[in-house]
């Protein structure tokens, strides 16, 4: 990969301690993992380290802890779901620095892997702090970074330690980017992107750029609320972000002037409950009672979202379209899913898919294999399409 070292540069890592940022931000339902598509994706990574006698020592994240440590965002259990899916024990530290972290790290031997606990329990991790990225770097000899669907975040962990360590891009890193760059470097027209899921600030302003890039955008899940309330509609209780309204209603100018249709939702489902097989009714957008939200696109929209699935040559998904963990709010979720592999197994669409839930609810819908390819990331994979720098990638060519 140019511009980087990889795992074929770093030399001989026997009893070397390698720091090893990974993104084990994976959807869990009861304490359980529902979907280890992420650990899967690092586990080469790691067994090929820890099979060359490195003491791997994993730093990662978890959720979006608000203020310090959250026993609810604990990796601890990530611990075990990673053994299980490597065939290795995977030892667990109740700290990312200090005594506890330097202890567990004493304690390794060579080829022993270690997951240290989320880095966000810090506020030095979000800030990028030097103070705090030294802490985290006196546990380590060597830094790979194989976040690659956290690399649009300068953290201590993805971006800091770079700077400190000798740094190397992990097999995952390197695969998605080449995997990017083959699938959508040049994509064939027309380019029809799905943008759903719940992270709405986080996303919205990357739709800025992204109208430019695609011919049409289908807006649904979270993110399609706040359009539709910037546009008037009444989301009644909806998750939606009333106070980006006017980044959404500019976002809808940029398209237009961009030559780029936005697709809204027409029709949801909408229910008074977020749980499993809540009382629910199909009602038209515009008419969303006060006292609802709305959990799906109903099935008007699913048609018109497929239609343009046929429409396109080239089409990038990240977001589901629903509240796709509980039945009956999969519906559209899956319909879609199920009609892009079809129609990529028919060879008439390029279909690329990225991030943590949309990527579980891709094997919901039994649909991933089909893709023609499903990145571990979301954010990360639209800022790349955007040509936004990653400030992950950009440290390792540095
Ligand atoms: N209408 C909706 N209301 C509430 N949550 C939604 C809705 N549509 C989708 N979601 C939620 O969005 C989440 C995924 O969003 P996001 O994290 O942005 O996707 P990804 O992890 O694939 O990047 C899912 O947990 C899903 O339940
Ligand atoms: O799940 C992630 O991103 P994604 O939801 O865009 O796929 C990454 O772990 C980054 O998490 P963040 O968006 O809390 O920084």
């Amino acid at each position: 990969m140019a511009g980087f070292k990889t795992l074929d540069d770093i030399g001989d890592v026997k009893g070397k301690r390698v720091l090893v940022r990974v993104d084990l931000n994976v959807p869990v339902a009861d304490g359980k993992v529902t979907d280890a598509t992420r650990i899967e994706r690092v586990a080469p990574t790691i067994t090929e380290l820890s099979g060359k006698g490195a003491k791997v020592i994993l730093l990662a994240h978890f959720g979006r802890p608000k203020d310090g440590p959250d026993p609810a965002l604990s990796l601890e259990p990530i611990a075990k779901a990673t053994g299980d899916v490597i065939s290795k024990p995977v030892a667990f530290a109740a700290d990312c620095i200090g005594d506890k972290a330097a202890a567990a790290v004493a304690a390794m031997k060579d080829g022993d892997i270690l997951l240290l606990e989320n880095t966000r329990f810090h506020k030095g991790e979000e800030k990028n702090d030097p103070d705090f990225t030294r802490q985290l770097a006196a546990n380590g000899d060597l830094y790979v970074n194989d976040a690659f669907s956290a690399a649009h975040r300068a953290h201590a962990s993805t971006e800091g330690l770079a700077h400190l360590l000798p740094a190397y891009a992990g097999r995952t890193m390197q695969a998605e980017l080449e995997a990017l760059e083959k699938g959508l470097g040049n994509p064939v027209r027309p380019v029809v992107a799905i943008v759903g899921g719940a992270k709405v600030s986080s996303k919205i302003d990357l739709l800025m750029n992204l109208v430019k890039k695609v011919d049409a955008l289908v807006i649904g899940g979270g993110m399609a609320n706040t359009f539709l309330a910037a546009r008037g509609s009444d989301v009644g209780k909806s998750l939606c972000e009333h106070d980006l309204a006017p980044t959404a209603k500019q976002i809808m100018i940029e398209a237009a002037q961009s030559g780029c249709a936005i697709i809204l939702p027409s029709d949801g489902v909408v229910a008074r409950e977020f749980k499993a097989n809540a009382a629910n009714e199909t009602v038209s957008i515009d008419a969303v009672p006060a006292d609802a939200m709305i959990l799906d696109v109903g099935p008007k929209t699913i048609e018109t979202v497929n239609q343009w699935i046929d429409r396109a040559a080239t089409l990038v998904w990240n977001g589901p379209l629903g509240a796709f963990e509980i039945a009956p709010f999969d519906r559209a979720t899956v319909a879609a899913a199920k009609h892009a592999a079809s129609r990529t197994r028919e060879g008439k669409l390029v279909s690329v898919a990225g991030g943590g839930d949309t990527v579980a609810a891709l094997n919901h819908a039994g649909a991933a294999d089909d893709f023609s390819y499903v990145s571990t990331a979301g954010g990360a994979f639209l800022e790349w399409m955007e040509g936004k720098p990653l400030p992950g990638v950009d440290v390792l060519k540095a």
